[in-house]
């Protein structure tokens, strides 16, 4: 096991490599109730660590079994791994567009997008008048979208991105159902893009959208591209997320089919008739809660990139693990690990079902 790093980077360790006893938990308190077309969610437990992605919790119930060791081992490795490849990327890649590096300029986004966010930041701003200035996808699931990027923002950091996809780089993937997709930080796309983007827009509109989700406690994320291509990948299973929160941004290019399908929430069975159905529509955001259950369907034509940012409160998910609904036990780990810190939690009012 390589060296413990500093806190707040850490990982957590609740409970079980046993796969039976994951998937039972995932069934106790998981499964959606009859929901025709919503195919049985592949639990993150399997999506997001046991099956080599990066590290999710691991559910341990009585005795710690040798191979619970092995995987806080392997899991410890595949931060370390990231790390090294983000240092060696930082000092041998060369981008295509430099200027994706530098500190995110408002002319990157759209003007919707700056608006929303300036109007949540404004003395006296609520959720009424934010829904005025943002598409209500689903009321019932809280489901919403806005444009986020400029079209030329979006042309830029995917010609980025098909540039390092060609490049000799090493390259770690998303998790476990993704093959093409890349991880941002590694990328060193984490300081310049994605942390002043959660910080001074998502912060303020997620705070409104679910502050009982830890909305306004956003202290760290995960962000990556999914890629989905002829011969590639075309779809992904249904899942919840290991955040609290996600905006998806449709980047491009052209493509037919591949929409977001989304049921109930996984800590509450529900008993709807059919998933809804959610076209992405390039440049824009999709808003969702990370226990929504989702996939996508099967891309049709064309290559469909997005970018992915799992939005996660520290102060939400240590005192409830948002993958087993338990209290997480930690180790360090590299990076924002998983979102986890170890300080005293925050007081903050969070609903158990989100
Ligand atoms: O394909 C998509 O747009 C969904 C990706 C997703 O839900 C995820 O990676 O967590
Ligand atoms: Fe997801």
């Amino acid at each position: 096991m390589g060296p413990l790093l500093e806190s707040p980077s850490v990982v957590s360790l609740a409970p079980a490599v046993d796969l039976a006893r994951v998937r039972s938990i995932g069934r106790l308190r998981s499964k959606p109730g009859p929901c025709p077309g919503l195919p049985e969610p592949q639990f993150p437990h399997l999506y997001n660590g046991l099956g080599g992605g990066m590290g999710g919790p691991v559910l341990v119930t009585g005795p710690v079994p040798p191979q619970l060791k092995q995987e806080v081992e392997r899991r410890q490795r595949l931060g370390q791994e990231s790390a090294a490849r983000k240092t060696l990327i930082a000092s041998s890649y060369h981008p295509a567009r430099p200027e994706l590096y530098s500190p995110l300029q408002d002319v990157a986004l759209a003007p919707e997008f700056l608006a929303a966010a300036e109007y949540s930041t404004s003395p006296g701003a609520n959720l009424e008048g934010l829904l005025q200035r943002l598409e209500t996808v689903s009321e019932e699931k809280r489901i919403y979208r806005l444009p986020v990027f400029t079209a030329p923002f979006c042309q830029a950091l995917l010609q980025e991105l098909e540039h390092f996809e060609q490049s000799d780089m090493p390259k770690g993937r998303p998790n476990t159902m993704n093959n093409y997709g890349v991880l941002l930080h590694e990328l060193g796309l984490d300081e310049p893009l994605v942390t002043p983007l959660r910080e001074r827009f998502l912060q303020p509109l997620m705070a409104l959208l679910y502050p009982d989700c830890g909305g306004g406690w956003l202290d760290s994320h995960r962000a990556f591209v999914v890629k989905y291509a002829p011969g590639q990948d075309r779809e992904l299973g249904c899942h919840y997320d290991n955040a609290e929160l996600t905006i998806n941004v449709a980047l491009g290019k052209a493509f037919t089919g591949g929409a977001l399908y989304f049921g109930g929430l996984f800590q509450a069975p529900s008993a709807l008739a059919r998933p809804l159905e959610v076209a992405h529509v390039v440049g824009q955001g999709i808003l969702h809660r990370g226990g929504q259950l989702h996939g996508a369907r099967p891309l049709g034509t064309g290559e469909r990139w997005n970018l992915v940012i799992w939005l996660r409160a520290s102060a939400v998910r240590n005192r409830l693990c948002p993958m087993c609904c338990r209290t997480p036990d930690l180790v360090d780990d590299e990076g924002f690990g998983d979102g986890f810190t170890r300080e005293e939690p925050t007081t903050v009012d969070l609903c158990v079902l989100t």
